[in-house]
C-alpha cells in the first residue's frame, strides 16, 4: 500500500495483463456477521483484507466471537445467537457495512453497547434504521446529533407482532441490516415493509443470497415486503468463498476500455469475477459496453479491450450500480460528448458527498460539470489540466481518478492521501502499475550523485519512501560486481576486465525485504565494508564493466518513479532525469559520518584513516576516464555539511516540487 502523503501517477499510455481482485467488501462484511451469528465454525475464504473488514473483525472479537484471521482466510466461531460480551464500546471507522448491521444485531440481542466511528461516520444518516428498530421496542439513544452515530444501545422490550416499517430510499443498508439481524428473534414470522422506493436493490439481492447460504429463506413480495419465516435459524455453511469485488473491478474494466494495449496483448483480464457474480455492480459491464468497451465475459472471468475510441457519451440511470457508477464519471472524460449519470442521490451520503466531490475534482482536470441533487453531467475537457486530486478519505474517489492518467496531454495526476484505498483495495495502485505501461521517459527519475558518505543513499532512500518511488542504490551494483569477481578468483584490474564485465552482465542480484542477494547468498553486510567500497571503486573504473551494468540500472525505472543514487546517475545513466542533485559535504564531515556509521556497526576504524580512504576513493572516482564523478551540467548543488538528514530530505523534496506541474 502507498502510505505516502500523495502519489504522483505519471501519464499512462497503455494497459494489458491479468488482475486478481480482492474479495468483495459487501460480501465479506455480510458473511462475517452471518458467520458470527451462526452456531459453530465458518471458514471464510478469499476474504477482503482491508480497513472495513478489519473493524468488523475487531468488533466481532470484542463481542466474544472466535476470530482466527490470516491473510484472506478467517475462521469464525459463531456466537450462536447471543453476544458473549454484554457490554462493549465498538469503534467502526468509516465502515457503513459494519455500523448499520451491527446496530440492528446488537439492538435485537440486547446488552450495553456504544457504537462510534470516524467523524464522517457521525455525519452518515442512520435515523431510519434506528426508527425501525425503536418501533420494535429496541432501546437506542443518540450520543451526538439525532439521526447519526455514535449510538448507545441498551436492552429493550421487543414487540414483534406487527410488520416492521423501514425507509428504503436513503440507503438499502437499513433494510439489509434488518434482514441480517431479524432471524435472531424469528420465533414467529416477521415481516418488513419498505417505505418509499427501494434504492440499490442489487445490494439487497446480495443480502438475500447470503442469508440463503446461511439457512434463512426470506420470502419476498416485489421490493416492498420481505418475510422471515417463523423458526428461522442461522446455519453455517462450513466453508464459504467470497467472490472478487465487482465495484473494484470497475476500475480495471475502465482501464481496459481506455488504455490501448500492445500488439499481441489480450487487454485486461480479470479473474475471480464474471457474469455469474451475485453483486449488482457486475452490471457495470453493460454500461462500459455502452461506452464502447469490448468485453468478453465468462461465468468467472472478464476480458476487456478498447473498442470505440473516443468512448461514447452515455445517459444512464445508475441507481442499480451506485458505487461503480463513479467510474463512469471518469470514463466520461474520454467520451465524445456530454455524459449524464442520473438517480445517484445516494452518493451524497456515502464516505463523502460523492456528487460534490466528483464534480469538484473533475473540474480540476478541465472538464465542464453540472451537478444536481441526484445527477452529474460531465463534458470532457477541451484543454486538459492537472491539479492535486483531493480524495476526501474516500477510496473510490482515489481509485477513479487514477484513470485520469491516460489524459492525451500526458500530464501526471497527483492523488492526495492514496492510503484511503485501504478501505477496500489496499494494493490498488500496485495492481494498477502491474497492468499499465508508459513511455520510459514519462517515468520520472530523481538522481542524487555525490562523493562518498555525503549521505546520498540515506537521503535518496527517504525521498523514495516519501514519494512511493523505487530506489536504486547504484553503488551496490559495483560493490556486488567486485564481490562476485573476488569470489570468482578474478583480480580486479584491466587484465580481467572482459571476464568481470561478463560476470556483471549476468549478475544474479536481487533486492528483497531490505536485503541484497547475490544468487542465494545474503550479501547485505558483506558489501558494506570499507574494503568492499574500495574494490567497488576499482571495478567501477573499468569501462566495459560500467557498460555491462547499464541495462540493469535502467530496469529500475518503473512506475510510478525512481530515486537513484550514485556517481553518474545524472550524467550518464539517466541524463533525462527530471531532477538532478549533486550532494556534497566537507571531507571532515563525511569522514565523521562514516566513522560513526562503522563504529555503530561494531567495526573498528580511525577517523584519520577513514578520511584518507574516502579522499582516495573520491579522487579515483573523479579522475577515471569512464563516467567520472562530477555534477551534471543541470544538477542542483546541495552541500549538507550543516544539514540534518531531515533537512536534506526536505531540500530535495522542495526542489522536486518545483519541477512538478501541480
Ligand atoms: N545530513 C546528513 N545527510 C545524510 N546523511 C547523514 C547526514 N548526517 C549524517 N548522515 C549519516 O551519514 C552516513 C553516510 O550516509 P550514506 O551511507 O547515505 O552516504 P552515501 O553518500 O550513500 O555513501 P556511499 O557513497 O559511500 O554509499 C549515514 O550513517 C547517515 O546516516
Ligand atoms: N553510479 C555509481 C555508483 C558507484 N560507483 C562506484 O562504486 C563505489 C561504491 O559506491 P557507494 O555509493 O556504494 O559507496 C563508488 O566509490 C564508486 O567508485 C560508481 O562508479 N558509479
Amino acid at each position: 500500500m502507498f502510505d505516502t502523503a500523495f502519489l504522483d501517477i505519471p501519464a499512462l499510455t497503455g494497459a494489458g495483463g491479468t488482475v486478481h481482485l480482492p474479495g468483495s467488501k459487501s460480501i465479506s462484511n455480510r458473511v462475517l456477521l452471518l458467520a458470527a451469528l451462526s452456531e459453530g465454525r465458518t471458514t471464510v475464504h478469499d476474504l477482503l483484507a482491508s480497513d472495513d473488514t478489519a473493524v468488523m473483525l475487531a468488533a466481532l472479537r470484542q463481542l466474544g466471537c472466535g476470530v482466527d484471521a490470516s491473510g484472506s482466510t478467517a475462521v469464525i466461531t459463531g456466537l450462536g445467537g447471543r453476544a458473549v460480551q454484554q457490554q462493549a464500546k465498538l469503534y467502526l471507522g468509516n465502515a457503513g457495512t459494519a455500523m448499520r448491521p451491527l446496530t440492528a444485531a446488537l439492538a435485537l440481542l440486547g446488552g450495553d453497547f456504544e457504537l462510534s466511528g470516524v467523524p464522517r461516520m457521525h455525519e452518515r444518516p442512520i435515523g431510519d434504521l434506528v426508527d425501525a428498530l425503536r418501533g420494535l421496542g429496541c432501546a437506542i439513544d443518540y450520543l451526538g446529533e439525532d439521526g447519526f452515530p455514535p449510538l448507545h444501545i441498551r436492552t429493550g422490550q421487543l414487540v414483534l407482532d406487527a410488520p416492521i416499517r423501514v425507509r428504503g430510499d436513503v440507503s438499502s443498508q437499513f433494510l439489509t441490516s434488518l434482514l441480517l439481524a431479524l432471524p435472531l428473534v424469528a420465533s414467529r414470522e416477521i415481516s418488513i415493509e419498505v417505505v418509499g422506493e427501494l434504492i440499490s436493490r442489487p445490494y439487497v439481492e446480495i443480502t438475500l443470497n447470503l442469508l440463503d447460504r446461511f439457512g434463512i429463506a426470506v420470502q419476498r413480495e416485489g421490493w416492498q415486503r420481505f418475510t422471515i419465516p417463523a423458526g428461522s435459524r442461522y446455519r453455517s455453511p462450513g466453508d464459504i468463498h467470497v467472490e472478487g469485488d465487482a465495484s473494484s473491478a470497475s476500475y480495471f474494466i475502465a482501464l481496459g476500455a481506455i488504455g490501448a494495449w500492445a500488439e499481441g496483448q489480450k487487454g485486461i483480464e480479470i479473474e475471480g469475477l464474471g457474469e455469474a457474480s451475485i453483486q449488482g455492480d457486475i452490471h457495470f459491464i453493460e454500461a462500459a459496453r455502452q461506452m464502447g468497451a469490448r468485453i468478453d465475459a465468462s461465468a468467472n472471468s472478464l476480458r476487456i479491450r478498447r473498442g470505440a475510441w473516443p468512448l461514447k457519451a452515455i445517459a444512464l440511470d445508475c441507481n442499480h450500480i451506485p458505487d461503480a457508477a463513479m467510474t463512469l464519471a471518469v470514463m466520461a472524460l474520454y467520451a465524445d460528448g456530454t455524459s449524464t449519470l442520473r438517480n445517484i442521490a445516494s452518493w451524497r451520503v456515502k464516505e463523502t458527498d460523492r456528487i460534490a466531490a466528483m464534480a469538484c475534482e473533475l473540474r480540476k482536470l478541465g472538464a465542464s460539470v453540472e451537478e444536481g441533487q441526484d445527477f452529474l453531467k460531465v463534458t470532457p475537457p477541451v484543454l486538459w489540466q492537472t491539479a492535486p486530486i483531493h480524495t476526501y478519505d474516500d477510496h473510490r474517489v482515489a481509485m477513479c481518478f487514477s484513470l485520469a492518467a491516460f489524459n492525451p496531454a500526458r500530464l501526471p495526476v497527483r492523488i492526495l492521501d492514496p492510503r484511503c484505498v485501504g478501505k477496500t483495495f489496499p494494493d490498488y495502485f500496485e495492481t494498477l502499475f502491474s497492468v499499465t505501461r508508459t513511455e520510459p521517459e514519462l517515468v520520472p527519475v530523481i538522481c542524487i550523485d555525490g562523493p562518498t558518505a555525503s549521505g546520498k543513499g540515506t537521503v535518496a532512500a527517504v525521498v523514495a519512501q516519501k514519494l512511493g518511488y523505487h530506489f536504486l542504490d547504484s553503488g551496490a551494483m559495483y560493490r556486488i560486481t567486485a564481490l562476485a569477481a573476488t569470489q570468482a578468483g578474478l583480480a580486479i584490474g584491466p587484465a580481467q576486465e572482459p571476464a568481470i564485465a561478463a560476470l556483471a552482465r549476468q549478475l544474479p542480484v536481487r533486492f528483497a525485504d531490505g536485503k541484497v542477494f547475490l544468487g542465494n547468498q545474503d550479501v547485505t553486510e558483506t558489501i558494506r565494508t570499507e574494503e568492499a567500497g574500495m574494490n567497488a571503486s576499482r571495478v567501477s573504473a573499468l569501462p566495459s564493466v560500467r557498460l555491462a551494468l547499464v541495462d540493469l540500472q535502467h530496469g529500475f525505472r518503473q512506475l510510478p518513479g525512481l530515486v537513484a543514487d550514485g556517481r553518474d546517475m545524472g550524467t550518464v545513466i539517466f541524463p533525462d532525469a527530471a531532477l538532478k542533485i549533486f550532494l556534497t559535504a566537507s571531507a571532515r564531515q563525511r569522514a565523521e559520518r562514516r566513522y560513526k556509521q562503522l563504529i555503530s556497526k561494531g567495526i573498528s576504524a580511525t577517523l584519520g584513516g577513514i578520511q584518507q580512504d574516502l579522499e582516495a576513493r573520491d579522487a579515483r572516482d573523479m579522475s577515471r576516464q569512464a563516467a567520472p564523478l562530477k555534477p551534471a551540467d543541470d544538477a542542483a548543488l546541495l552541500d549538507n555539511s550543516e544539514l540534518s538528514i531531515e533537512e536534506s530530505v526536505a531540500q530535495v523534496l522542495k526542489l522536486w516540487q518545483g519541477t512538478r506541474p501541480f
